[in-house]
């Protein structure tokens, strides 16, 4: 799914009022429509709902909302902030609408006034302000976002598109913004509902479609984008009846350290289970039984000179792929072992966690990285290795900015785990939960990810892929196990379910 700006919402909503055709009135009479219909399913019809109203076209959805939920036998009322002098057509048009049939609920609030606390159990729906933000809010606005976040404790509150005061395509970091229990938005995510720094401001984003021209959604370019399971279905590639195990690639995993072992059978694991042909483990010598008898399938390479995974006492060309980091350390052997490694093998490979953070201490080894390698940081290593950034917004710049420059498959974990690639696109990824914030889920990770590059998947494809199944594999075990209960290890074993559904 694409992510457009504000800008190119506008576009999209012109484009379908000439081509579809339908007049603007109509399209928010849609958008309304999908609202109440969203609201009806979730409230009881006698609910008292109070509906703030802008004076643009956010606004003209509020007021829409609220003849429609009258319609349907819910006392709802719209308080209008004239924090403009004009209102926009459809709000007009909207307003004498609402006039004619229910003028009983309509409510003017001049530019003076504070909102009075509704009473208990009150629904509120914020339509103040949506895409058509032009500036931070402030000034009496500003007053009443600060009136309507106070009111979150007590009241469910419902954003129009997004909450009041949020920019779509930038940072609304230490600006005022309603904060919403659940966002109601019209057929695309925006920007910001996938930023962290948003996390608990737009609540529960629900994308209700309304029928925007589809032609416009297909020729209009964008760098960003949801990753889906329909975009995975594409990209996966079930085996073939004629497979052996030299088809799926000789993947080598360095990982483990004293103390750290677990993290080099979790990502040994992870790598079997998501199909790679043969896996060989580079571990520390006091590795070699636990990974004997933990990973049976993995052949096992010991490193004779020290106790952690730095020199090698293999050749690095003959694998298809290495995944490197779970565990090791970042001694002074392994640093030098990793920079030899990236000096001796030019395949694209898996980074992550202390090979991540060895490159992050020695200057201008990330130019060493074979282009096309996947590099997996979550928040505190991305940061180690790109530099602090003031906001989300400006995060996200610096991650595109290094894997077109680097020519890098570069993501940044987190609720949505942005991915970024070469060809300047930026995916984010939607399956996982909070049950995955635990030790070894990284680990599980690079194992996935350097199973599928094994096996043949091109790096955008594998990250892609690897990301999406390995959240789909948490949500399985939180299903049944609880997000709580959820290990690692239960991630590894739903791995299997996640294929079977995209097989399905
Ligand atoms: N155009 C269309 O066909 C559709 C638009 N829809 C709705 O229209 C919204 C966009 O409408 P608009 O473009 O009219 O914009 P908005 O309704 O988001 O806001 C525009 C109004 O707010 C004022 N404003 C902007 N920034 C402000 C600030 N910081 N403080 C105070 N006032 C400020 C503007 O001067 C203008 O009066 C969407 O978010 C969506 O809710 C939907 O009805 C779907 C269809
Ligand atoms: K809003």
């Amino acid at each position: 799914m694409k992510i457009f700006t504000a800008q190119q919402i506008r576009e999209a909503d012109a484009y379908t009022i000439q081509h579809l055709p339908i007049s603007s009135l109509d399209l928010m009479e849609r958008a309304a429509g999908a609202c109440t219909s969203w609201i009806c399913k979730h409230f009881m019809p006698n609910t008292s709902v109070y509906i703030y109203c802008g004076m643009g076209n956010n606004g003209g959805d509020g007021l829409a909302i609220t003849r429609l939920l009258r319609n349907r036998g819910y006392n709802a009322h719209a308080y209008v902030l004239h924090h403009s002098e004009k209102a926009s057509a459809d709000h007009a048009a909207n307003r004498e609408a609402l006039l004619q049939k229910y003028p009983e609920a309509l409510h003017d609030l001049p530019n003076t006034t504070s909102i009075q606390e509704p009473p208990a159990n009150v629904l509120i729906v914020d339509a103040i302000l949506g895409t058509g933000l032009s500036r931070p809010a402030d000034g009496w606005i500003a007053g009443i976002i600060h009136q309507l976040q106070a009111l979150y404790a007590a009241h469910t509150i419902i954003a129009i598109d997004l909450p009041s005061g949020m920019q779509a395509d930038s940072s609304s970091l230490n600006t005022p913004v309603v904060k919403a229990h659940h966002t109601l938005s019209f057929e695309f995510y925006k920007l910001a509902f996938l930023f962290p720094e948003n996390a608990g401001i737009s609540g529960e984003v629900h994308i209700l479609p309304i029928g925007l021209h589809p032609d416009y959604i297909e020729q209009t370019p964008t760098p960003f984008h949801i990753s889906e399971e329909s975009l995975i279905r594409t990209i996966y590639k079930p085996r073939s009846p004629f497979a052996h195990k030299g088809t799926y690639g000789h993947a080598l995993l360095v990982a483990g350290s004293e103390g750290k072992m677990g993290a080099a059978i979790l990502s040994a694991k992870s790598c079997l289970r998501a199909g790679v042909g043969l896996l060989s483990c580079h571990v520390p010598k006091c590795g070699y039984t636990i990974i004997q008898i933990a990973v049976p399938p993995a052949m096992c390479i010991v490193d004779e000179q020290y106790d952690h995974s730095s020199g090698f006492q293999t050749d690095p060309s003959k694998y298809k792929v290495i995944g490197i980091g779970p565990g090791i350390g970042t001694a002074a052997g392994t640093a030098w072992a990793l920079e030899r490694l990236l000096e001796q093998y030019r395949q694209p490979m898996v980074l992550d966690a202390d090979a991540l953070n060895i490159i992050a201490a020695t200057p201008g080894l990330i130019d060493k990285v074979p282009k096309g390698s996947l590099l997996t940081p979550h928040p505190k290593e991305f940061e180690r290795l790109f530099g602090k950034t003031a906001n989300n917004r400006e995060q996200l710049q610096v991650l595109s900015h290094n894997a077109v420059e680097k020519g890098l498959c570069i993501l940044l974990k987190g609720r949505y785990t942005a991915m970024a690639f070469p060809d300047g696109s930026i995916y984010f990824n939607t399956t996982g939960n909070p049950g995955m914030a635990t030790g070894g889920s990284g680990d599980v990770l690079t194992g996935i990810l350097t199973s599928l590059l094994s096996q043949g998947y091109n790096s955008k494809d594998a990250m892609l892929m690897g990301v999406y199944i390995h959240g789909l594999a948490g949500d399985y075990a939180a299903e049944t196990l609880s997000q709580e209960a959820l290990t690692p290890e239960d991630i590894i074993d739903y791995l299997g379910k996640s294929f079977l559904r995209l097989r399905a």
